[in-house]
């Protein structure tokens, strides 16, 4: 079963759908963004999926700021993960008192080597995100990065993957290289808007291709 995890919420209604379809995680920006929330909307957006007997977990996100600021924000808003999407080291990341989503971003220049060295000096229970390198943006640009680095990497790797993913690819990037999770924002917005109908489209094709899966190892 592949996780999936909608980023980049503002808005109630959209957290509420997602909790009722499924979504794995829910991602909240604290990072600059035109999606970032302060601590206090964020906790406003959420304090309902706290009574929920199964609910979706809570990432937020962040880029280079204070580990200190992270631990309080993630204190404040019951957060379940924090995501660092910045250039944060591994002694950074020891200081956060969260278990951690933690991007990796990629280019051309990547390696799979690279990635597995970066994966087998974490944390453990820390989940790999792989997402696209921007120019002048650390995440949410709606690109995608060349898929063909991830039949390179070790199978078993608890690896999701982000950067450009839409209704429309997510179940052949499924379907071709069976990550962990898939995470996305900007391919279930309209005009900037997350939007309810993309949301159900993206969740719809994670479980065909899902149930495609199945049927094939089954077969086997
Ligand atoms: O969403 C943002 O604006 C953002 C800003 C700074 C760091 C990370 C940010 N978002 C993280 C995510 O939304 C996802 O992890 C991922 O990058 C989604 O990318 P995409 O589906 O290509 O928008």
């Amino acid at each position: 079963m592949t996780r999936i995890k909608i980023c980049g919420i503002t808005d109630v209604e959209t957290i509420g759908l997602c909790a009722r379809l499924g979504a794995d995680f829910i991602g909240l920006v604290f990072a600059e963004s035109r999606r970032k929330l302060t601590p206090e909307r964020a906790l406003e957006l959420t304090h309902h999926l706290f009574t929920m007997p199964k609910r979706p977990k809570l990432a937020g996100v962040f880029v280079n700021a204070p580990a200190y600021e992270v631990n309080r924000i993630a204190e404040y808003c019951r957060l379940d993960r924090v995501q660092l999407s910045g250039d944060e080291d591994e002694d950074y990341c020891r200081r956060i008192e969260r278990p951690l989503i933690r991007a990796t971003r990629i280019d051309g220049d990547t390696g799979a080597e690279e990635i597995e060295s970066r994966i087998a000096a974490a944390r453990p229970r820390t989940i790999h995100l792989l997402d696209r390198r921007g120019d002048d943006t650390y995440g949410g640009s709606g690109e995608k990065f060349d898929w063909t680095i991830l039949g390179g990497l070790e199978p078993s790797l608890p690896l999701m993957v982000a950067g450009g993913l839409t209704p429309e690819n997510v179940g052949e990037l499924i379907l071709r290289y069976h990550p962990w999770g898939v995470d996305v924002s900007s391919g279930v917005e309209s005009r900037g808007i997350k939007d309810p109908a993309k949301i159900l489209a993206f969740i719809r094709a994670v479980k065909a291709a899902d149930a495609r899966l199945k049927g094939v190892r089954n077969a086997a």
